[in-house]
């Protein structure tokens, strides 16, 4: 029997993980998919591969340069994964796009939940992050601030990251699917 048609097993839909920068999207991303035996997608890491670094995309030609980049990717990342578990990773951002809005209606989409000190270690170590440049953690929390009603209005789970390993968090993660998924079966049926 195919893993997703299991009792409460998570859907075939793609599953997206949004949340603020360093929350840590790619890596319980990439663990879920680990766990899942799943594809699995950054998109920032697609756009790097097809247009260089972030840094220099913000620095040559602009925050909306990269914003239409990263619409374009994330687009064309969730229509391949249409009707697969595919697990995708979006950059922090991605999310304030409305047409990245409405392609994640047909996704099952999970929020990482996180506050400040969660992050502070690990965005005071990183370098790559130009939205972030001068007081990182001032940018970060004003950021968030603002994007915090998108993630929340768009999220079907909301997974709390503020403690855990990822290997931990990845369990936790495909539970809630799983707890998800049995939910809206019953509502379905
Ligand atoms: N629960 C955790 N415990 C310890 N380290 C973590 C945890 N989650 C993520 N990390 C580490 O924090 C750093 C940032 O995580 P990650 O790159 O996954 O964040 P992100 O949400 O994808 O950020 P961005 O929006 O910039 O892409 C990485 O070095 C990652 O290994
Ligand atoms: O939160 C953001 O706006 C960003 C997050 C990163 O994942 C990258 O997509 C980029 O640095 C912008
Ligand atoms: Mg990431």
């Amino acid at each position: 029997m195919p893993r997703s048609s299991k009792p409460g097993a998570p859907d075939r839909r793609p599953i997206v993980l949004i949340g603020p920068m360093a929350v840590g999207k790619s890596a319980i991303g990439y663990q879920l998919a680990q766990q899942l035996h799943a594809p699995f997608v950054d998109t920032d890491v697609v756009i790097v591969g097809n247009h260089g670094s972030i840094a220099d995309i913000f620095a040559g030609r602009g925050e909306h340069a990269f914003r239409e980049i990263e619409a374009r990717t994330v687009a064309s990342v969730v229509e391949e994964a249409e009707s697969s578990a595919t697990v995708i990773s979006l950059g922090g951002g991605a999310v304030l796009d409305s047409g990245t809005q409405q392609l994640l209606e047909r996704c099952t989409v999970v929020y990482l939940e996180c506050d400040a000190e969660t992050v502070a270690g690990r965005i005071a170590r990183n370098s790559g992050r130009p939205l972030l440049a001068g007081d990182a953690m001032a940018r970060w929390s004003s950021l968030f601030a603002t994007r915090k009603p998108v993630y929340e209005r768009l999220a079907d789970v909301v997974l709390d990251v503020r403690h855990g390993t990822v290997a931990e968090l990845g369990r936790r993660l495909e539970e809630a699917l799983r707890a998800f998924a049995a939910a809206k079966q019953e509502v379905e049926n």
